[in-house]
């Protein structure tokens, strides 16, 4: 069954795509000319770039004709998207054209465009249990986050010397400053690895596997991540994301005792330092990775892709 992904903007809606992407022989990527522009390509995708806006019109209606033409070229059975404002003329396309839609929701609380996109879905498929709600009746299926496949093979210890601290896909301003002001306490320095925006990191799992705690935001891929590998967090929610979602995310980790959760407000390189300095022993980060794990959802893509399989393909094996 040939896959038409469609995913934009940031490593937190592409990376699940390209989890899921590894579970099909025959698929492609729409997005725009950012992250997933060079993402996609270097995954070993072929890759389609059109224009998209969240504010220009313009821009929508010549990503619109373009995804029609992709769509009608590329003849896919079905387009599994996974957020960013890319996928909305794809997704507007594909209906246009017949084919399945499949959405895939990463956080807790979703967000507004996939909430309105998903009348238009067969299926969402949603990483917590507390997102169902937000959509259609029966529009949800419980599958969990896809992780790529390197992060599901690191194992977490406590005797790990890594701290690593970064914002997400895109960084965080406000995370650089109390880590930089923090950078000189000697002793704490020595350990930090910190991703700032200048350094992106393409090789996650390496860093992962040499880290016994992560200081960052709380997209919900970092999260699922985290999960996987139970890997102890202090995370400070971006307070400027739609409907205060990394929020809801951190706060389910925390409720939990997976996690450590700081207000971006209450951020200060002395708080950040007395918050790590708590958690920083083998006893309570082992408590915390053990709780950690409890909230990962193994085999989330291949759920996706037996699901999939399942009900888009008829008795004569042919695409409903
Ligand atoms: C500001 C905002 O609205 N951000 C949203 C965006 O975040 P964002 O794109 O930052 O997403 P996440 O934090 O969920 O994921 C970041 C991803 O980038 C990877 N990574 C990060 C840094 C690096 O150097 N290299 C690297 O590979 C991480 O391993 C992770 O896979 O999508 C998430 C998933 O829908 C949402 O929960 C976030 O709220």
């Amino acid at each position: 069954m040939k896959v038409c992904f469609s995913c934009g903007g940031t490593g937190g809606h592409i990376y699940p795509a390209l989890a899921i992407a590894d579970k099909f022989a025959e698929r492609f990527f729409i997005g725009s000319n950012r992250l997933e522009k060079t993402l996609a390509p270097q995954a070993g995708h072929k890759f389609y770039e059109i224009p998209a806006s969240s504010r220009d019109p313009r821009a929508v209606i010549a990503g619109f004709y373009q995804a029609l033409k992709i769509l009608a070229r590329e003849k896919p059975a079905i387009v599994i998207a996974t957020g960013g404002y890319v996928t909305v003329p794809v997704i507007l396309a594909a209906k246009l054209l017949g084919k399945k839609v499949y959405l895939q929701e990463q956080n807790i609380l979703p967000g507004r465009v996939n909430r309105y996109l998903s009348r238009l879905a067969a299926k969402v498929f949603v990483a917590f249990a507390g997102a169902a709600r937000y959509f259609p009746r029966n529009k949800a299926v419980l599958t969990g986050n896809p992780v790529r496949k390197d992060i599901l093979n690191v194992s977490f210890s406590p005797n790990n010397t890594k701290i690593l601290v970064f914002g997400g896909s895109l960084s965080a301003n406000s995370i650089n400053k109390a880590i930089n002001e923090l950078k000189t306490n000697k002793a704490l320095l020595d350990n930090i690895v910190h991703l700032d925006g200048t350094n992106y990191e393409h090789d996650m799992a390496n860093l992962y596997s040499q880290t016994k705690l992560c200081v960052c935001r709380a997209g919900a891929t970092t999260l699922s991540e985290l999960a996987a590998i139970g890997l102890p967090s202090i995370l400070i929610p971006y307070p400027y994301a739609a409907d205060n979602h990394q929020e809801f995310n951190a706060r389910y980790f925390e409720e939990r005792g997976a996690a450590v959760l700081m207000l971006d407000k209450d951020l200060t390189a002395a708080s950040l330092a007395d918050a790590i300095a708590k958690i920083n022993n083998p006893e309570t980060l082992t408590r915390m990775s053990n709780a950690a794990k409890t909230l990962h959802f193994k085999n989330a893509a291949e759920k996706i892709k037996h699901f999939i399989e399942k009900t888009s393909v008829d008795k004569k094996n042919k695409i409903e």
